[in-house]
């Protein structure tokens, strides 16, 4: 029996107790909002009751930890190199939402030997047991690692503002996903969110044209989750290094937010979900890079 082989069959023996729902935010540009939709989405469905975890692979800036208020002690690479385990890299954020940070550990994933990998997969089994939902913040664009969590996520959230460069970059990530010889459109839901827009009218206009661009060249049929209206409050949370739902209840961008996360936690859309939990994510991106078999 291969490496895969027996990982898997751990991680569907874990799937009857609780595997995590594992929805990945991205975008095709920068700046466009990601990371605000993901401590925002995850701090609602925490008050829903569900048990939320932030996995910020975004190595680039902190925005998470800004945005959340708070500073972790350790991030994935010191699971993998320093004997940590999974409880100890999670720092507590506001209202019970974990945080991982992926640290400069995401770009070293491709080239971990063979006992980290093990390792990690037996920690990341864990953390499907301790949480509902993982949300990872990808970071923007279509680069290998972006692309590498986006492709091995069952749910996409991919986030637009109307800007045209958002727009056709969102079309380019979606291109490149599709080239993907993994990539299976069956397999996958890809949510669009339309943030910073002026009204819902503009949100399911933004919707509308990457939808059918993506269904007619790509073959890939999209759901529009809804529209996040264009509110400075957004920025004012930043500056004050709360979330937004927090610090802004009742704000036009914080309503967006809310029906986003009623769409998400509906429960059609909940059950057509197969939880296939973190582990599992992981164990595709290392099959991808052929670490295992
Ligand atoms: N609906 C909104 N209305 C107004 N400003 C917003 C809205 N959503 C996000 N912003 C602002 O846009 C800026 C970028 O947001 P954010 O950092 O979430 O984007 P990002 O896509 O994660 O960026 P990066 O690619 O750098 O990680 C922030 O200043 C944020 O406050």
């Amino acid at each position: 029996m291969d490496q895969a082989t027996k990982l898997r069959e751990r991680v569907q023996t874990n799937q009857e107790i609780s595997n995590a729902r594992v929805i990945a935010i991205t975008s095709g540009k920068g700046g466009v909002g990601k990371t605000t939709l993901s401590v925002n989405i995850a701090l609602e469905l925490a008050r829903r009751g569900k048990k939320v975890v932030v996995f910020d692979a975004d190595f680039g800036l902190a925005n998470v930890e800004v945005m959340l208020g708070i500073r972790p002690q350790y991030n994935l690479l010191d699971l993998i190199h320093n004997n940590k385990s999974m409880t100890e890299i999670i720092t507590q954020g506001p209202e019970g939402i974990g945080f991982i940070s992926g640290g400069s550990g995401v770009s070293e994933l491709a080239t971990l030997d063979n006992a980290s990998i093990k390792l990690l997969i037996s920690e990341l089994v864990k953390l499907d047991q301790m949480y509902d939902v993982v949300i990872i913040d990808t970071g923007a664009g279509i680069t290998d690692s972006v692309m590498e969590f986006v492709m091995m996520s069952p749910e996409v959230v991919l986030v637009v503002t109307p800007e045209p460069t958002s727009i056709t970059d969102s079309y380019s990530l979606l291109k490149v996903l599709r080239r993907k010889n993994s990539f299976n459109p069956l397999y996958k839901t890809i949510h669009v969110v339309a943030n910073r827009v002026e009204n819902e009218a503009e949100g399911a206009e933004i919707f509308h044209k990457i939808d059918t661009v993506s269904s007619k060249f790509l073959n890939t049929k999209l759901s529009f989750l809804g529209a996040v209206l264009q509110d400075k409050n957004a920025s004012m949370a930043v500056i004050e290094q709360k979330p937004l739902v927090q610090a802004y209840p009742g704000t036009t961008a914080t309503k967006g937010i809310c029906q986003l996360v009623n769409r998400l936690s509906d429960d059609t859309v909940e059950e057509s979900k197969k939880k296939e939990g973190i582990a599992r994510v992981f164990i595709d991106f290392f099959r991808s890079k052929k670490r295992i078999r």
